[in-house]
């Protein structure tokens, strides 16, 4: 058996002391307690010590913990500037009465009547008092903290202790007498040629010693895989665009045929912004192309177009606000172009949806693409992403036609729904003067990190999880 060096000496002085803390150790070897412990942790791999590990909560008082030590909890407070009694209307204009009324009717210290609040005739200290007390005045013992955790005035951390006893097998090797030479751990030129190194004491490595694990900063991996989606897209020769987070209604539905009584459009599906935004010159052809179809054969939607409607502002609901705006600036092809953007939508927020998340949106304009090239394009990027299964749903958005939903397999939950695709419909294209086809889709960017990552849940994907982060691998599993 060869002992370190460090090993040795903590051996010697833990004769000494029998059993200590890692501390005390510390402070008599001149080494920080960190390293005491992993001396311990070999030597008592070896049997020759044993170590326990005790953990301790302590109680801190936040910063508002400590005023209230200091003037009473606001249900004290209150509870002594009355007298007797107080009408409702008065005492709520304490400034302490929000947090205090509720405490106080939960001790029984005021009845109300008929909009009186009414003073019991004693006042006992709370156990909530007695512990804000007892944290107070440094009382390493608190009987309990009450609610005081969850009133955020007591905040716990936790102390972790090491204590190092010696075992009757390590007493006995330190009586056997240990060798003190300096350990070295790397050899000079010299010392091999002049073969010295024999009778050197080399540090030996343990291999089967797992070390401290070291965690260097990282790229998160859902910011990870939104950069590998990007490399894709250019890689595939697109280029890239973006654009403002709040957009008028009229680029993110007008412009794209959606129709202004649609659903979707609604309150309670869409966040407004109480400004408006000016409408772009040309507007008149997108509202004529809502009321009658403008100059192509499509009949519109009918009725009155309403700008007043088209220049109310949102938080885009999709990044295909962004594609049509961009098309409009590039009604020639070829364009070729994907946004990787933030899209907001009024949902309730569950594990699978969330009232923000990205979408990979693209478009492709040329003299003659098809709604095949459209699939081999969706395909295409879902195997790059690791997807091997890939199939289409017919679907409607108001903007495309034929329009798909792609659906990637998942073993263990089927086929999941990741977006839409389509090709444009020329209500939306022929305002903008744009006569040839343009393939497009949206694809849920935050769902395929889920599925990549493994994720049950997509909210992690945009917690600052530190443990998640520092043990998600950086390299793709599969
Ligand atoms: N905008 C659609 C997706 C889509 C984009 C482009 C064409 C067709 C569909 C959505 O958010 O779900």
């Amino acid at each position: 058996m060869e002992l370190t060096v460090n090993e040795k000496r903590l051996l010697l002085i833990l004769q000494k002391h029998t059993s200590a803390d890692a501390e005390v150790l510390a402070d008599e070897l001149a080494a920080d307690p960190g390293s005491v412990v992993q001396w311990a942790h070999l030597a008592a791999g070896r049997d020759l010590v044993r170590i326990m590990r005790d953990v301790r909560e302590r109680y801190h008082l936040t910063e508002e913990g400590e005023l209230y030590a200091q003037e009473g909890l606001p249900e004290r407070q209150v509870i002594e500037s009355i007298d007797g009694e107080i009408p409702m209307g008065e005492l709520s204009r304490h400034p302490l009465a929000k947090v205090a009324i509720g405490w106080m009717r939960k001790y029984g210290w005021i009845r109300i009547e008929g909009g009186i609040a009414k003073k019991a005739a004693s006042i006992p200290e709370t156990d909530d008092e007695r512990a804000l007390r007892a944290i107070a005045s440094g009382e390493d013992e608190t009987p309990g903290i009450g609610d005081l955790k969850s009133r955020g005035l007591v905040a716990i951390s936790e102390e972790v202790r090491w204590n190092i006893s010696i075992t009757p097998k390590g007493d006995e090797i330190v009586r056997k007498g240990l060798d003190l030479r300096p350990e070295i751990g790397t050899l000079t030129r010299e010392q091999i040629l002049s073969g010295s190194w024999r009778d050197e004491s080399l540090r030996r490595y343990s291999l089967a010693t797992p070390p401290r694990r070291i965690y260097p900063g990282k790229i998160h991996p859902y910011r990870r895989i939104l950069d590998e989606v990007r490399t894709l897209l250019l890689e595939m020769g697109f280029s890239e665009f973006s654009g403002d987070i709040v957009q008028s209604a009229f680029w993110n539905f007008d412009a794209l045929f959606q129709p202004q009584d649609h659903p979707a459009r609604e309150m309670q599906d869409t966040f407004y912004l109480d400004v408006t935004s000016p409408l772009p010159d040309g507007w008149e052809k997108i509202r004529d192309m809502h009321e009658h179809g403008g100059a192509t054969s499509s009949t519109g939607w009918g009725g009155r177009w309403n700008p007043e409607k088209a220049r109310a502002s949102v938080l885009r609901t999709h990044s295909t606000a962004l594609s049509i705006q961009y098309l409009a600036a590039h009604p020639e092809p070829p364009v070729k172009a994907f946004s990787l953007s933030r899209v907001y939508r009024r949902e309730s927020i569950d594990p699978t949806h969330l009232a923000e998340f990205e979408q990979l949106e693209g478009i492709v304009m040329d003299n003659d693409v098809t709604f095949n090239n459209l699939l081999g394009f969706l395909k295409e990027f879902y195997h790059r992403m690791g997807f091997s299964d890939v199939r289409f749903r017919p679907a409607y958005f108001p903007y495309t036609e034929p329009s798909v939903e792609p659906e990637v397999w998942v073993d263990g939950l089927g086929w999941v729904e990741l977006g839409g695709a389509g090709i444009f419909r020329e209500e939306v294209t022929a305002p903008f003067g744009i006569t040839q086809p343009v393939l497009a889709w949206g694809l849920g960017i935050s769902r395929v990190a889920m599925l990549r990552l493994g994720l049950s849940d997509l909210r992690q994907l945009y917690k600052s999880d530190i443990d998640w982060v520092r043990s998600t691998p950086s390299y793709r599993r599969s």
